[in-house]
């Protein structure tokens, strides 16, 4: 049995650092596995990290539901606030800049009602610790599958993305029908369409991701580990080797429950994003054509996309004939297997 690895970051910085090819190793066995590791990390530290979790996500999530869907909902990939069974969900874009904590927290309170500074304090020190974790992960299994050093950092998911964070509230389930034993989800299985997404869980337990062999494992939310999943983007961009990450939301003790993510996405609406050139040749033919993200989320989302459950990406992007496939099928990719598409 292959477990998810579990991987030690703390203080970890830069290759190089002590501890660094040990750390690789072991997180990129886990990725290109499970398209998972969880990440031991230990900031923000434990004051912030309870001031997210014990009064910056209830307070939001008790205020009423016209003012949450000020953080309007656009079209897929622009989800604001939306509300989907026990659960809701809102999403900061740009959640890196203070300028971009600022102005949604100006639009859920915008007198001076609630406690502006310390939403802004708390998302930040988490969504930075969680940019970390991103990024020392996307470098460790680059630079594992042989991406030389400076096209490591120029991969789009450390160079310019999108770094969003989601904050969500998942109500209780009272009584003792809360768990049937095994099959109520608070969240249906799905891909995130990212190219990684960090999950910073508190106190309650909820997530579960599907390991290699097709066993759903439980996360345990522990308060200094984040989980770190592959989403669709990351796949297609290493041409398949890390697999993305099939997760749901079960809570068998019915307990409410709040969660912090960060995704990392394009930085823009119209990028195009395929395989790195280095990762297409003749032992690993090219399975996906370059996929302009933002058209490929509206897909996933439309009713068409809803009927084919999780098998979007290969219908979207997929080589369907793997034969004679390993050239670049006539597409020119841009060096950085990403590129704007006007
Ligand atoms: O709540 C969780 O643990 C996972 C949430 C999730 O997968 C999502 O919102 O995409
Ligand atoms: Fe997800």
């Amino acid at each position: 049995m292959e477990e998810l690895g579990r991987v030690d970051l703390r203080g970890l910085q830069d290759p190089g650092s002590p501890g660094w090819e040990e750390a690789r190793a072991a997180v990129a066995a886990s990725m290109l596995a499970h398209g998972c590791v969880l990440v031991v990390a230990g900031v923000p530290a434990p004051e912030l990290r309870d001031a997210l979790f014990g009064r910056v996500l209830p307070d939001l999530f008790v205020l009423p539901r016209d003012v949450k869907l000020r953080n309007a909902p656009g079209p897929p990939p622009n989800t604001g606030y939306f509300c989907h069974g026990v659960q809701e969900s809102a999403r900061i874009n740009h959640a890196d800049d203070a300028d971009s904590l600022r102005a949604f927290a100006d639009l859920l309170w915008p007198d001076a009602a609630g406690d502006k500074p310390l939403f802004c304090e708390a998302v930040a020190a988490a969504e930075r610790e969680m940019q970390r974790l991103d990024g020392l992960v996307v470098r460790m299994v680059l630079e594992s599958l042989g991406l030389p050093a400076e096209r490591v950092v120029a991969a789009p998911p450390l160079a310019d993305a999108n770094r969003i964070v989601r904050l969500s509230h998942y109500a209780a389930r009272p009584g003792p029908a809360a768990d049937d034993g095994g099959g109520v989800l608070s969240m249906a299985a799905h891909y995130d369409y990212s190219f990684i997404t960090v999950l910073m869980q508190h106190d309650v337990e909820g997530l579960e991701v599907l390991a290699r062999d097709g066993r759903w494992v439980a996360v345990p939310p522990e308060r200094d580990t984040c989980a770190v999943i592959a989403g669709e983007l990351l796949t297609v961009m290493t041409n398949g080797r890390v697999p993305a990450c099939l997760h749901r939301v079960r809570t068998p003790s019915g307990r409410e429950r709040f969660l912090a993510l960060m995704s990392t996405l394009p930085a823009g609406t119209s990028v195009v994003v395929g395989p790195l050139n280095e990762l297409v040749d003749g032992a690993h033919p090219r399975l996906y054509r370059p996929v302009d993200y933002a058209a490929y989320a509206r897909f996933k989302y439309s009713d068409d996309g809803r009927e084919l459950g999780n098998r979007t990406l290969e219908a979207f992007c997929g080589v369907v004939n793997k034969e004679g496939a390993g050239d670049n099928d006539g597409v020119e990719v841009e060096q950085q297997g990403i590129v704007a598409a006007g």
